[in-house]
């Protein structure tokens, strides 16, 4: 908390140390640091700017290779939740969590809606969703990435993709043929150090994926219930784009933990990132970070860089909204090859430009993984 102090906004004269309250500090084997901080809702957006100098202070202390800093909101008593716009403005009362947030005015980190009754997946520790608010913006490409990239954390990853409109998660794993049935429950197929089912598995590539809203919440109640899933540290949900019912499905289905959202830097698709954000914050789920993807071009011959779609709109839109940037990923054709042939490009090229921006993704989102209540 001294070294803390040190790092201040030149604006306000604000630290970490005087804004924030420490709410744990864990160093693993490896000297990775990770600290969380409950700070004030409003401030969260300032505060957050200053947690990379903060975290470069921190790794001068010694044993410590790494550290993260994850900040925690902290909503003011009798402030409402923020509400939905767009699309996510017809949420149904029955998506609001059966169970009160933790503490007056307190917005906890695994707030989520828990299912009633018996848990679904008794042995999953924690369930995260990777969703989009447009489609085609890299949403399948990074929950794969990040889902391998958690397994190379050394955490026991399930990868469940509930695209069920387009489900493609098969095809960027480079699983083929059908996932076995062991006493009547599906087996998830191994794949890169994790377990994942798709229903691209079990249906013929050329059907068309027609689903009406009961049909969706049946689906994904088979994929979570007669999956055996087994024990698994964490559980990445790969979700359709939009606010829809595969959302709403999965919210009252299991206790969600988090979600990490993925949007190109381009304003039409931040608008949409914001309205998923929304969502998710209106169903108590915590929005674990903002990955921007197609970030920027790097021609392959002379190095230069173009901004395709922008730059930076995502980090700027996740500073507005007060949640965490967790980085960007360019557009790369090793990326496109890397989901055309099955091999995720965390394996295929772990130190290629996109391979390192995942697995530093992977990292920051593992340690939040790792703080999260169960
Ligand atoms: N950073 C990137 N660089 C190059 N190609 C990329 C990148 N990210 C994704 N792609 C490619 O863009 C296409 C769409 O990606 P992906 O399927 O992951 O998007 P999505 O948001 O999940 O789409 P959908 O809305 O259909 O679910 C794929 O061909 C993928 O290989």
């Amino acid at each position: 908390m001294d070294l803390l102090s040190t790092v201040k906004a030149p604006q306000t004269g604000l630290s970490l140390a005087s804004a924030g309250r420490l709410e744990s500090c864990t160093v693993d084997d490896g000297g990775r640091l990770t600290l969380t901080l409950t700070v004030p809702r409003e401030q969260a957006s300032a505060l957050s700017a200053l947690c990379d100098d903060a975290a470069k202070k921190l790794q001068t202390l010694p044993n410590v290779t790494s550290a993260t800093i994850i900040l925690t909101a902290h909503r003011p008593a009798g402030v409402p939740d923020p509400q939905p716009g767009g699309h996510a403005g017809s949420l149904p009362p029955s998506a609001a969590p059966a169970r009160p947030a933790a503490g007056a005015g307190h917005r906890p980190l695994g707030g989520a809606a828990p299912a009633p009754g018996t848990p679904v997946l008794p042995g999953v520790k924690t369930i995260i969703a990777v969703a989009s608010g447009k489609g085609g913006v890299g949403k399948s490409t990074t929950a794969v990435n990040l889902a391998v990239g958690l397994g190379m954390e050394g955490l026991k990853t399930g990868l469940l993709d509930a695209d069920i409109h387009g489900p493609s998660l098969h095809r960027m794993l480079g699983t083929t043929g059908k996932p076995d049935v062991v006493e009547g429950r599906l087996q998830p197929v191994q794949a890169w150090g994790i377990r994942a089912v798709s229903l691209g598995m079990l249906v013929d590539e050329k059907a068309a994926m027609i689903w009406r809203g009961p049909m969706v919440m049946g689906a994904i109640n088979q994929l979570l219930t007669e999956v055996d899933w087994g024990d698994l540290d964490v559980m990445v949900v790969d979700l359709p784009p939009g606010t829809g019912d595969a959302h709403l499905s999965l919210t009252q289905k299991v206790p969600l933990s988090g979600a990490v959202i993925v949007s190109t830097p381009q304003d039409i698709a931040l608008i949409d990132a914001r309205r998923g954000v929304t969502m998710f914050e209106k169903v108590k789920v915590p929005v674990l970070g903002l990955v921007e993807n197609m970030s920027y071009f790097c021609c392959p011959n002379c190095g230069h860089n173009t901004e395709l779609f922008g730059h930076g709109g995502a980090r700027r839109e996740a500073e507005a909204m007060g949640v965490p940037f967790l980085g960007e990923v360019p557009l790369l054709a090793d990326i496109r090859s890397s989901g055309d042939s099955g091999v995720p490009l965390v394996i295929g090229a772990p130190n290629s430009e996109g391979g390192k921006a995942w697995r530093a993704i992977a990292h920051t989102v593992a340690a939040a993984i790792r703080v999260l209540p169960h």
